[in-house]
């Protein structure tokens, strides 16, 4: 897969957030005057490629754009992209869309089915019509050995209220989700945020594993220890939309070396590179040519400015050139079978049983919740010690009688609303 050049910019209201009012005079406005739209520039011109059975890793600091680069690649951001973004040779078409799967940061699991059954729900909904059942949990099974979560298998997803398998075990039920359908290239956001190193260094190894069965993966990374950071094939650090480094994870320290950064103590990789891609270069000895003197304000900036300008020199070229290099010499069957728009589908009936029975289950356990019974069962109880052994005799007592009836119904409705919800 090749990426080169890629620009993508959104368009800014003007109007106040939150007033609708001046929202939609702002979009009448732009619609007819196209002064009024100003746009916000997120990518800035970013190249580079990753071959099968390589892992390629998006660093930088928080809003420099790894997550929107992500998207691009996955052919979710079409609108006000430029560049090219091909995989194979072939640039995106919707037949590509089942050979990319795509782990987002915050994932969409079902909190009251077990990792096995949402595998299982998830194989029967999107693996083709064509593969027998036993086929399909055969899958599952693959999927749940290959990803370690067969010690997990029978336990709840859980989150929220409801206690679940581990952050990491969560983590791999949502890469499963994606990799069940063997895609060829596999983005996932932010997949260790949220873990402690030993579960990170142990998703990335899986990863590792993944990869070597010909996967092409790319992920995004805030803050990778030493050893996760030296299992990526390549990195890629943006800087405010601007690539700052893109190469081979294991040179990117001998070639900032030859930049003459050089850290004054024993740092990870990874940190040092996001110091550079925040301009904080307190640990860092860095080169004499940068104009501006240090400790002042300015440098942070000078600092990014000159590795960014470095980047462009160093190494921009030598990507592009690789990049129209090897263009046009993929085989012809690769591209072929690429765009061989794979039949999946199962009939409207079938998937409508598959979500029937995912929904009844998940409702199922969630009404008959103990904390939730247990709940009822209180009101209940405290309802009943209101009105308990109330008598009907005089007008007010049957004033009294007539607020538990209103009372009751008002209780039932907020249960059913708090059930719904
Ligand atoms: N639709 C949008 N409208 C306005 N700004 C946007 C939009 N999408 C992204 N941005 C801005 O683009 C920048 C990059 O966002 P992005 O989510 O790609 O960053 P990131 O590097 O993934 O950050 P993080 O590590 O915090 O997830 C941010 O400043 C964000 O506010």
């Amino acid at each position: 897969m090749q990426f080169e050049d890629i620009e993508f910019k959104v368009k800014m209201s003007k109007a106040t957030p939150g007033n609708p009012v001046k929202a939609v005079m702002s979009k009448v406005a732009s619609h007819t005057n196209t002064e009024q739209d100003n746009y916000k520039q997120i990518l800035k011109g970013i190249t580079g490629s990753i071959g099968p059975g390589e892992i390629l890793a998006l660093m930088g600091p928080s809003g420099s754009g790894k997550t929107t680069l992500l998207r691009v690649i996955g052919g979710r951001l079409r609108e006000n992209v430029k560049g090219n973004v091909t995989y194979n040779d072939v640039p995106y078409s919707p037949a590509l869309k089942r050979r990319i799967g795509f782990v987002t940061q915050d994932d969409v699991l079902y909190p009251q089915l077990t990792v096995e059954e949402t595998l299982i729900f998830a194989a029967f909904l999107r693996l083709p019509g064509s593969m027998s059942r036993k086929q399909k949990y055969e899958r599952v099974e693959v999927i749940l050995k290959e990803l370690g979560l067969e010690r997990c298998r029978k336990t709840r997803v859980g989150g929220g209220f409801i206690s679940g398998i581990s952050g990491g075990e969560r983590k791999r039920t949502s890469i499963g989700y994606e990799i069940l359908v063997d895609p060829s290239l596999l983005l996932l956001d932010e997949p260790t945020s949220g873990l402690d190193s030993t579960s990170a260094t142990k998703l990335i190894q899986i990863l590792r594993e993944n990869a070597k069965l010909g996967r092409t993966i790319v992920t995004t990374i805030h803050q990778p220890s030493s050893k996760v950071f030296h299992m990526f094939d390549k990195i890629l650090l943006l800087s405010e939309g601007h690539p700052m480094y893109y190469g081979k994870a294991r040179e990117s320290m001998s070639y900032f070396t030859s930049l003459r950064f050089i850290p004054d103590i024993a740092m990870n990789p990874a940190e040092f590179l996001l110091d550079l891609a925040t301009g904080q270069v307190n640990d860092i000895t860095a080169p004499d040519d940068i104009a501006t003197p240090k400790g002042t304000s300015e440098y942070e900036r000078a600092v990014i400015r000159y590795v960014q300008h470095r980047y462009k020199i160093e190494l921009e070229s030598k990507e592009k050139e690789a990049n129209h290099r090897s263009s046009g010499k993929v085989p012809e069957h690769l591209r072929l079978a690429i765009q061989v728009k794979k039949d999946w589908t199962i009939s409207w009936w079938d998937q409508f049983l598959i979500l029937f029975k995912r929904t009844y289950r998940e409702r199922w356990r969630d009404y008959f919740d103990m904390l939730r019974i247990i709940q009822s069962l209180g009101v209940a109880a405290l309802l009943g010690l209101l009105w308990w052994k109330s008598s009907y005799a005089t007008e007010a007592h049957l004033r009294d009688q007539v607020g538990c009836y209103l009372c009751k119904p008002n209780v039932a409705v907020h249960f059913i609303l708090c059930y719904i919800s």
